[in-house]
């Protein structure tokens, strides 16, 4: 609600979101609030970056002269006042911006919230809270700024409880500056070498100066004052970090930057600094992250690393700088050879841009690979995070899908750990011709799937595929290596032709004689009808007496449910029946079977036969109540 404050501003209250963040920072005891500085420093860059973008098209945007950013200690006054001549806000952008809860990484560290204080206040280092962190240091404060190409400025000012008020003001240049009045506990943060030493540490990458005025005394003469100048010195080392040569970057500046840039709160996993030159120059600094990034799932599937073109932020919204299946590398790219003015318009289909997005994604897929031969265990974490994503690549990049099969790691039968499908191909019995898999959303589930007892009794190591992507590149990619992909969950997986490893197998099983086999069949086709597809008997099952299988030319079923679930495909395919004939029920079935009056005695064990392999495919039944009473006859008539 606005309304007219004293001052002649106008009074706004915080988003209610906001309020509850404030009440946090303002209250809560977190020990690394040095931070607040490394979010103004970083926005006080990115503003920067922006005005430079803009003034690309419009030099007359540039009024203030070269970029810095300043900072002003005034213990007197217990201020710390922190200025950019960036590309400023105006009142809309003020009440937006600092208003209201705009950014992912906020919202997430939001949504994150115990209600616990002590363990919520933890989560400020691995989310980051943005501007709103200043209000852990100070009690006041205030933010004046004039938007680049505006005469008008504005102050914002509050002191995180509840309200704030927005007025007009004077501000001769654009830019922003704010002014913090430190709180009684925070006057650390007053002092030059604690300000170095905080800049330093989270601030040293940013590619603009960071000049630091502070006061300081020198002891006069016998019986005159002290003498106190104002001392200015530039703090960083003022140079983009991706234009230093790879030796002269630490971890720790790795750390920051990848922070800085990816408004990311993890470390890299990863780091790629190179320079390359020649028929293009371009340098590049990416990290792949350790976390998986909030939007990392977006139907949008958004490219996240920033263009720059010598040194020039252009943009981090272009989508032709990396394929969608890297969307989860973060960093900067520098380009030499694009115009300086490109506009974020002509980078679409620009061939300069495609030229070098086509070197880079080799190169982060040729790193990748080296890393899945040279360091196994960081390449599976990395895909473990991120492979999920990367698949996509072998749906849609024809030309390196190849690579990128080759490199993928899955789930199996086999063992905990990941396997390559080269390693796969080496495990596989004599007689096996093909590369087995069961897809589902819950490796746990898949994993007591019916239809994997034969295979593990052979000794067969089945492919346990969790993600959804899995289904589609497999359409796209039915073979590895000359050998078919096999669902276990369609017919025709001969498990017949593969010798097994025990010696207990076939054979010495006593199985029901093929000719009451057959008399069973019948029966149980002339009772099921049209509810499946065909009976058949199988030798995938061990334990289960029956399940239900698709048809060998037909769509995998958890691709099925998938497009079901998405509104893509409306009936489902009949499904076929395979019973096990070393089982114990299906021996007294095929007993009965041969009986007169059969039909009509085992037609409810023939319809619960459908029911519980229908439960064990997670598919809901058709009539579930009359799968209860004919459970109730059957128990009752076995307990008599
Ligand atoms: N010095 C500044 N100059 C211009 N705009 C600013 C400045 N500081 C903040 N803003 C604006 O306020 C917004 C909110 O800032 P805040 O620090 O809360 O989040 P953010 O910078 O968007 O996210 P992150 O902290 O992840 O970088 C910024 O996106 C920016 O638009």
């Amino acid at each position: 609600m606005a309304d007219q404050d004293l001052n002649n501003g106008e009074k706004l209250g915080f988003e209610a979101e906001v309020s509850r963040l404030l009440h946090m920072m303002v209250h809560s005891v977190y020990s690394d609030r040095e931070i607040f500085l490394r979010e103004l420093i970083s926005n006080a860059s990115d503003a920067c970056d922006k005005l430079r973008y803009e003034a690309q098209s419009d030099a007359a945007l540039m009024s203030g002269g070269d970029f810095s950013i300043d900072l002003t200690a005034d213990k007197n006054e217990k201020r710390l006042i922190i200025a950019d001549n960036g590309i400023g806000m105006n009142r809309d952008d003020l009440i937006a911006n600092l208003g209201t809860i705009a950014r992912s990484g906020t919202a997430g560290f939001m949504d994150k919230l115990t209600g616990d204080s002590k363990q919520d206040v933890q989560l400020i280092g691995q989310f980051g809270v943005g501007f709103y962190s200043v209000f852990m240091v100070a009690d006041h404060v205030t933010v004046t700024s004039r938007k680049a190409g505006d005469t008008a400025a504005w102050t914002w000012e509050s002191t995180g409880e509840g309200s704030y008020t927005v007025k007009e003001a004077e501000k001769t240049e654009a830019g922003t500056e704010i002014t913090l009045t430190l709180k009684e506990d925070a006057v650390e943060f007053l002092d030059k070498y604690r300000l170095n030493q905080v800049i330093k540490t989270y601030s040293d990458h940013i590619a603009i100066p960071i000049n630091l005025t502070t006061e300081e005394t020198t002891p006069g003469a016998e019986g005159e004052d002290d003498k106190v100048e104002l001392v200015t010195e530039t703090v960083n080392e003022g140079q983009a970090i991706w234009t230093r040569s790879k030796g002269d970057v630490t971890d720790e500046q790795h750390e920051e930057f990848y922070r800085h840039v990816s408004h990311a709160f993890d470390s890299p996993a990863h780091t790629m600094h190179y320079r390359v030159e020649g028929m293009q120059a371009y340098s590049v600094l990416m990290y792949i992250p350790t976390n998986q990034p909030q939007d990392l799932f977006d139907p949008a599937r958004k490219n996240r690393v920033k263009l720059y073109v010598k040194r020039v932020y252009i943009t981090d919204d272009s989508q032709d700088i990396l394929p969608s299946y890297l969307r989860f590398m973060r960093g900067v790219v520098d380009s030499e050879d694009l115009p300086l003015n490109v506009s974020r318009e002509m980078l679409q289909n620009n061939p300069t841009l495609k030229r070098m997005s086509g070197a880079i994604t080799k190169k982060v897929l040729g790193e990748l690979d080296k890393m899945s031969e040279k360091d196994a265990e960081k390449f599976e974490t990395i895909w473990s995070a991120f492979g999920a994503v990367i698949k996509e690549g072998i749906y849609e990049d024809f030309e390196r899908r190849d690579q990128i099969i080759k490199m993928a790691r899955f789930k199996s039968t086999h063992s905990e750990s990941l396997t390559s499908l080269d390693a796969y191909i080496d495990r596989m019995k004599e007689g096996q011709e093909s590369l087995y898999y069961i897809s589902g959303a819950d490796v746990n589930a898949l994993k007591k799937s019916p239809q994997l007892e034969g295979f593990k009794k052979k000794g067969v190591e089945v492919l346990l595929l969790e993600d959804a992507v899995d289904d589609f590149w497999l359409q796209m990619m039915p073979q590895y290596e000359g050998k078919t992909f096999k669902s276990i969950t369609k017919g025709g997986s001969d498990l017949a032709d593969i010798k097994s490893d025990s010696t207990d197998d076939e054979t010495s099983e006593d199985k029901v004689p093929e000719g009451d086999l057959t008399t069973l069949i019948t029966c149980i086709k002339e009772v099921l009808g049209d509810k499946v597809g065909d009976v058949k008997t199988t030798d995938r099952l061990v334990g289960t007496a029956a399940c239900l299988v698709a048809d060998e030319n037909a769509m995998d079923m958890h691709m099925e449910r998938l497009l079901k679930a998405h509104n893509q495909l409306e009936d489902s395919q009949k499904k076929n029946l395979e019973i096990n004939p070393s089982h114990d029920l299906i021996k007294k079935l095929a007993d009965k079977a041969k009986e007169s009056g059969a039909l009509e005695t085992l037609a409810d064990p023939i319809l619960l036969l459908l029911d519980q392999a229908t439960i064990l495919e997670g598919d809901p039944l058709d009539d579930p109540s009359a799968f209860a009473k004919r459970l109730s006859t059957s128990m009752a008539n076995g307990l008599v």
